[in-house]
This record gives C-alpha cells, structure tokens and sequence, in this order.
C-alpha cells in the first residue's frame, strides 16, 4: 500500500485548485508502488470532459533538489512524442509545489496496465520505447549523477554484511564479492551516455496490448550508459519474478526492439554481458538491503533479493556470455 501520508477531502480540494484543472471529482489512493504516495484524481473544468490525473506526494525516498530534473525530463520526452505523462503545471507556472513541507506534482494520467507475463512483441515495443527515449534525450540539457551507482551498491551490500547476506542465502557473500570485483575492475570506458530510466520494470511500464502507452517513475533517471539502462531493462523483463526462468524469445525481442531504433555499437554489445551482471548486483544491494531493514509492521512488503541473485548467476555463467549476440 503506498499512500503514506493522509489527505482529507477539504486539503485535497485545495491542492487541486492551485492547478487549473477545474473542481475536484473524486480522489483515490493508489496501491501500487513503494517509494511515493500517489492517488488517482478527476477533475474538470466547466463545459469540458472530466479528466484523470495522478497527484504524487514525493516521500523520503526522492530528493525535492532532484524534482527538476525529473520532471523537466516528462515534459521534454512527451513534447518529442515519447510515450511518457506531461506533468500539470500549476497557476503559478510550477511543475511541483510543497504541501504541509512535502513535495507533490499532478501528472498526467494515462491509459494501460502493466504486463505481468509479457509477450515477445510486448518486449519488442518496450525496447523499441526505451531507445526512443534514449535517442530523444540526446541534447537534453540537464544532467544528474546516477546516486544509484557502483559505490552506492556496495555501501548497501556492505551494511548488510557477510552474516546478513548468509542469512539470505549461502554463499551469497563469497558471489557479491567476487562479482563486486569483477564489475569494478571491468567496467566499460567510453561507452555512449546519455539520460537513462534506470528502473524499467514491467511495473513501470503501461501497455495496451502491445502498444507502450506510458513509460512511468522515472525517479532513478539518471545521466549514464544507454547500454546499462538496456541491461536493467533486460534483467527486469526477461526473466520469470523469481529469477528461475530466463526467456530467450522475450530477450531476443527486447534487443530487437531497441535496435530497430537505436542499433547498439560494436563495443556496447560487448559491453552488456557485464552490465547485465552489474544491473543484478544494483537491484540484489537494494533488495537485499531492504530485506534486512524493512520493520515487519511496514506498510510495504520488501522484493525477494533472491530473485537478483538467481539473474546474476545467470549473467555470470560462463555459458550466457555470448547472450547479446551479434547485431539483428
Ligand atoms: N501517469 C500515470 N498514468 C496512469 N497510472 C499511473 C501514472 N503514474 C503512476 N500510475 C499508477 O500509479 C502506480 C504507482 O506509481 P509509481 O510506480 O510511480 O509509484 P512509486 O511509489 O514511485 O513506484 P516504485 O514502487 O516503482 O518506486 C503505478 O503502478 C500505476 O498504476
Ligand atoms: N524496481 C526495483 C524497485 C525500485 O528500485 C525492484 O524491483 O527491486
């Protein structure tokens, strides 16, 4: 359940007026998602059609410094026909406003669902987006440092320590170490950068049938390698939940997908069997973080780390290293 922070019907009218949107319908707490609060809005203006907006609250976990960035981000992506939600500005020409000392910006609401089981043209389309996104933000002038980065990593892994990681699972030390190694000592120069989504998970992802209809929560994105944001989004897509299962057909899909866009350079492509492995490391330090620092009375309930440890194992294996292939 992520409606952290409550407010009541007269405050929720008050925000909604700030914005030119017309008079308040109905308001929703939304349960999906972890980090902020988000409901569901209707409003509408005078003589027009209702319509839908999503109003999220920016929680501990996102920076107010970073909100330009993010949202600037929505409006320069959805001004260059990316499949993304334009933010509402208010009366004042704001794209966020500060309530009760919290942060929150009214977004467009946009239709779809998000695929639990994706069809290879599904992944075809989400590739195909991500390189729009990615080609899209070449002259975006704003940059921001990937906060969720190789140091970051390891400075959640480390808290959780040799015992913690045990106690997730034997042997999960001796593999966070030796992969921390690798990736440090492997980690790819002078790769194209650019702005990145940095978490594009299913659950970020709208779709109707296999059209992408919203890219959604960009609050990790970032300035950094286009070839990792491919890695995060393959190791997000192209596995069962729990990590036991890669499917060839969706990878395969995925890469055709972007590369009808984007086609990858030589050096990306070899560059991703070690991306994909520092993709799991990122979401195995937040997971396993989590898991150890989540209170048991929490309203939300922590992501299996174990999941992230099966798909590095999976990238690691000597067998997947030829996994990215060559060009389509
Ligand atoms: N622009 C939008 N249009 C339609 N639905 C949206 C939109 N933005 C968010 N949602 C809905 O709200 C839910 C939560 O949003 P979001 O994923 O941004 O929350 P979060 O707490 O920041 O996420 P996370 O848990 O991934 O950090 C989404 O799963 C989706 O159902
Ligand atoms: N998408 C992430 C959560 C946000 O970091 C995960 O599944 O672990």
């Amino acid at each position: 359940m992520a409606v952290y922070t409550r407010i009541g019907a007269e405050d929720m009218a008050a925000i909604v007026a700030a914005f030119d949107v017309g008079t308040l319908l109905s308001a929703k707490g939304i349960a999906e998602g972890v980090s902020n609060s988000n409901w569901l809005l209707e409003a509408q203006r005078e003589g027009e059609e209702p319509r839908r907006f999503i109003l999220t609250m920016y929680e501990e976990r996102t920076e107010v410094e970073d909100l330009p960035f993010f949202l600037d981000l929505l409006d320069y992506l959805s001004a260059r026909k990316c499949p993304v939600p334009r933010t509402i500005h208010d009366r004042e020409g704001a794209s966020y406003r500060l309530h009760e000392g919290k942060a929150l910006a009214l977004i467009e609401f946009l239709p779809g669902v998000s695929v639990s089981e994706p069809t290879p043209g599904q992944a075809h389309s989400v590739g195909a987006a991500l390189a729009k996104v990615h080609l899209a933000t070449a002259d975006f002038p704003q940059r921001r440092t990937n906060t969720m980065g190789l140091a970051t990593w390891q400075r959640l892994l480390d808290a959780c320590g040799t015992d913690g990681l045990t106690a997730i699972h034997p042997g999960l030390a001796a593999t966070v170490a030796r992969e921390l190694d690798h990736i440090t000592r492997h980690w790819p120069q002078g790769l194209p950068e650019g702005v990145v989504h940095a978490d594009l998970f299913p659950d970020n992802v709208l779709m109707l049938g296999e059209e992408v209809t919203g890219l959604i929560d960009f609050y990790f994105a970032a300035t950094d390698l286009l070839a990792y944001d491919i890695a995060v989004t393959h190791a997000a897509w192209c596995f069962s939940d729990d990590g036991t299962r890669f499917d060839a057909r969706i990878s395969r899909a995925l890469l055709e997908g972007y590369e009808s866009v984007r086609p990858l350079q030589a050096e990306e492509r070899a560059a991703l069997p070690l991306l994909a492995r520092a993709a799991a490391v990122r979401f195995l330090s937040t997971r396993a973080y989590d898991w150890m620092n989540t209170p048991e009375d929490a309203l939300v309930t922590p992501k299996d780390p174990l999941a992230f440890a099966r798909r590095l194992e999976f990238y690691a294996a000597s067998e997947n290293q030829a996994l990215f292939g060559e060009p389509a």
